[in-house]
């Protein structure tokens, strides 16, 4: 059970931290590295730090898996030296954790150039070769990371990008200044403050009641079909959105639909991706593809769902010279979404 201090006393720290769950705790620290210059400046002294290089992070291989390195501030500091860097360049990391003990974790990324410190790129093979690892793409990577790692990683690459791109005030053209955790960045001359930003993302999985429907970008791996996805237009509610998609990207009328779950997405950019089930009427299933959208969709059957999700070898050609049908992998919420649908095909209640 978690207690809750009703007070915020403020003594030592921001928050009385006695009486709070393990969680509430962890959460009220991380805040308060954010709003806290000197306390995130503290926190990077026993902090860990993830590397990346051109927003590609720093990964050990293990037999099936990558692993993670993290350094310390010492060891940072270490390598920076022998790489003939300067220490302030650690003024660039941001702020993306901490462990149930509070060690602070950071992500640095010593391949972007930073517009107000003016450091210069690192060569890759020549850090590659000091850490003993290699700066693997993160899209290539996710899928061998275990899922703690690759939300972390997510997170990392999703803010580094964000400051990377956010370097000049939009209105006065100056250059930004991040806090400490990169939580945010403020223009000094007008003060305006820029915060981190996600565009919400709705994923669909659309059922008749016997059969789900699933399509394909021309961009997606050879035989890969997944749920229906598209950003939510301004304005829009969740439910708005999904009518939309459905009746753009496949011309179907959405009578049902039942929220199952969110994802942070960072491909291309960071995604908020929330995923529905949607229903359509037995009697109303004829697909009119939207071919400046997708490159094709269909209905397929339970069973045809069943075998593709059980399928390890996707890229296998077949005789046919044709590609099997596979679906997304374990870590996309689209696999999630049509695993739920396996296991429970019949459709939820709420009105579109
Ligand atoms: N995690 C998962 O399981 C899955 C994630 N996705 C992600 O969902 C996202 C959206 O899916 P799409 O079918 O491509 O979306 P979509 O159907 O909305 O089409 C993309 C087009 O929407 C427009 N657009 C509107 N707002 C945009 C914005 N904020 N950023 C970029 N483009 C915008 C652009 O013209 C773009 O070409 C993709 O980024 C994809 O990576 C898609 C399927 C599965
Ligand atoms: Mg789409």
């Amino acid at each position: 059970m978690s207690l809750y201090c009703g007070t915020a006393c403020r003594r030592k720290s921001f928050w009385c931290y006695r009486l709070l769950s393990t969680y509430v705790t962890k959460t009220r620290y991380l805040f308060e590295l954010k709003e806290d210059d000197d306390a995130c400046k503290k926190a990077q002294q026993t902090g860990a730090f993830y590397l990346f290089h051109n927003l590609a992070p720093l990964l050990q291989k293990s037999e099936h898996q990558y692993l993670l390195p993290q350094y310390s501030l010492v060891e940072l500091e270490k390598l920076l030296g022998k790489l003939g860097q300067d220490t302030q360049r650690i003024e660039d990391s941001v702020l993306i954790g901490c462990s149930e003990q509070h060690e602070a974790w950071f992500a640095l990324d010593l391949g972007l150039t930073n517009s107000s410190s003016m450091s210069a790129s690192l060569q890759k093979p020549e850090m590659e070769a000091e850490l003993r690892g290699s700066f693997i793409e993160l899209r290539k990577a996710l899928f061998r990371l275990n899922v703690k790692d690759a939300s972390l990683l997510s997170t990392a690459q999703a803010l580094l990008r964000w400051h990377d791109a956010h370097q000049f005030c939009s209105r006065s053209g100056q250059p930004t200044k991040k806090n400490v955790a990169g939580s945010k960045r403020v223009c000094p001359s007008n003060k305006i403050i820029y915060y981190p930003q996600m565009a919400p993302v709705v994923i669909t999985l659309v059922s008749d009641g016997t059969r789900c429907l699933l399509a394909r970008q021309s961009s997606f791996p050879k035989g890969m079909y997944s749920a229906l996805a598209g950003f939510c237009d301004i304005g829009e509610t969740l439910e708005e959105a999904v009518r939309r998609e459905v009746a753009e990207e496949v011309g179907l009328e959405v009578e049902r639909l039942h929220y199952s779950a969110s994802q942070h997405w960072p491909f291309p950019n960071s995604s908020l991706m929330i995923a529905c089930h949607a229903a359509v009427s037995p009697g109303q299933t004829e697909i009119q593809v939207n071919l400046r959208e997708l490159e094709a969709a269909a209905w397929f059957s339970h069973d045809e769902v069943v075998m593709a999700l059980k399928r390890n070898d996707p890229y296998t050609k077949q005789q046919n010279g044709t590609f099997p049908f596979w679906l997304p992998p374990k870590l996309a919420i689209a696999h999630q979404l049509i695993k739920e649908w396996v296991e429970k095909p019949t459709c939820p209640s709420l009105p579109a």
